[in-house]
């Protein structure tokens, strides 16, 4: 008797990251999503393609340039790395995985954030693995360095995180795959099989959910170009002013209780969300971003509440409660004099949940 095949639905949300001043720090997450439709098949099933037993299929953003082969596909390759920490050399049953993907890539909406935890939880419901959510965010952390939009991603919400210093050997194993330097040769898979034992550190990461108030909503002008994170971490100097250290401490802590706030105060927010730790290294890679950050203002925009650069960029998020297409219009009209470039503008709500997996049928 074979057992019966299962399908199950992995839905990520995207998130923007670091609000201003809280790099590495701060994600929230936004209504646009990653979703994996996987049928999971009893083991002795054929499938179409006789040669693999994952047969991957993707539709949706990205889906002219992204790598099938499950050993490049950063879902798949992370799902691997999870399975072989612990022990179990690939997929342990044959798959059909459907992607559908809502996320632009390399925008800084964290595309790569969502399709790491996908990967995550795919590669705990591949193996039977049953990992609490500390411990997926443990594998997500060790894939995708900086804890903003995995955790996000993960968890829901508002949440501002860190990481626990870890040792060098526990973070430098060659079987690990990181999510900005997809290219490496080696896969997680057959650097597991020679390591023999590769093992993820516990409480890597920890965060807390903060209030976010209902009417805030998420203005993203999404230029039509993208930014990889790793160029956009690449322009970051290794040390900083002290004077620069204590703008962005003084703004971040402000800035977390300032938008759980009912009625939010624009003038408030707007000061806290300025940023002296990233946003102006990354002005040579985004035309005119000093002008657009400052190409609106509560005082002459009612309704807007703050503007930056959504993770690593290109993307701009701005907050507001309403005149939504007004700020939209003023944002896209100094990007597009500055770089001639396409825009999409999304108005996206902040979504409460996090990753979900949920069950859809079950046949014999
Ligand atoms: N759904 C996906 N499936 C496979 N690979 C993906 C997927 N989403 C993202 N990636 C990989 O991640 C890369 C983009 O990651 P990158 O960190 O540069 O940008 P981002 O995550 O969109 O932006 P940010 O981290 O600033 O929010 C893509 O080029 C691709 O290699
Ligand atoms: N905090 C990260 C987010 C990008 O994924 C950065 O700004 O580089």
């Amino acid at each position: 008797m074979s057992s019966p095949s299962k399908i199950l639905q992995i839905r990520v949300p995207c998130s923007s990251s670091n609000i201003g001043p809280g790099f590495d720090v701060l994600g929230v997450t936004l209504s646009l999503y990653l979703t994996l439709t996987v049928k999971i098949l009893p083991k002795h099933s054929n499938l179409p393609n006789f040669n693999e037993h994952i047969v991957l299929a993707y539709s949706g953003e990205g889906s002219s340039h992204v790598p099938l082969s499950i050993n490049q596909n950063l879902i798949t390759k992370t799902a691997l790395f999870v399975l072989a920490s612990h022990n179990i050399n690939g997929f342990p049953s044959p798959m059909i995985i459907n992607i559908n993907n809502e996320i632009p890539f390399g925008r800084g909406l964290g595309s790569s954030g969502a399709a790491v935890v996908a990967g995550v939880i795919l590669g705990d419901i591949a193996g039977d693995l049953k990992l609490t959510k500390d411990r997926l965010l443990d594998h997500c952390l060790m894939i995708e360095r900086h804890p903003d939009n995995v955790t996000a991603a993960l968890m829901g919400g508002f949440v501002a995180s860190y990481l626990r210093e870890l040792d060098s050997k526990d973070i430098e194993a060659p079987a690990i795959p990181h999510s900005e330097t997809l290219e490496d040769g080696i896969t997680a898979n057959e650097q597991a099989v020679k390591q023999k034992e590769l093992t993820v550190p516990n409480g890597i990461g920890h965060y807390i959910r903060l209030k976010w108030a209902k009417e805030i909503k998420a203005i993203t002008i999404i230029p039509q170009f993208e930014v990889a994170t790793a160029t956009a971490r690449s322009v970051l100097p290794n040390t900083y002013e002290r004077q620069d250290v204590v703008f962005n401490l003084q703004r971040l802590a402000v800035l977390t209780t300032a938008l759980s706030q009912s009625p939010p105060d624009a003038d408030l927010i707007f000061q806290a969300m300025q940023d002296k730790i990233h946003q102006p290294y990354r002005m040579e890679l985004i035309p005119g971003l000093s002008e657009i950050l400052s190409s609106v203002n509560p005082k002459t925009v009612p309704g807007f509440l703050g503007i930056c650069l959504s993770g690593a960029g290109p993307t701009i998020l701005a907050l507001a409660v309403n005149n939504f297409d007004l700020i939209a219009d003023r944002i896209t009209e100094v990007l597009k004099r500055k770089k001639d470039t396409q825009v999409i503008v999304k108005t996206l709500d902040i979504v409460d949940e996090g990753a979900q997996v949920i069950e859809l049928t079950e046949s014999s």
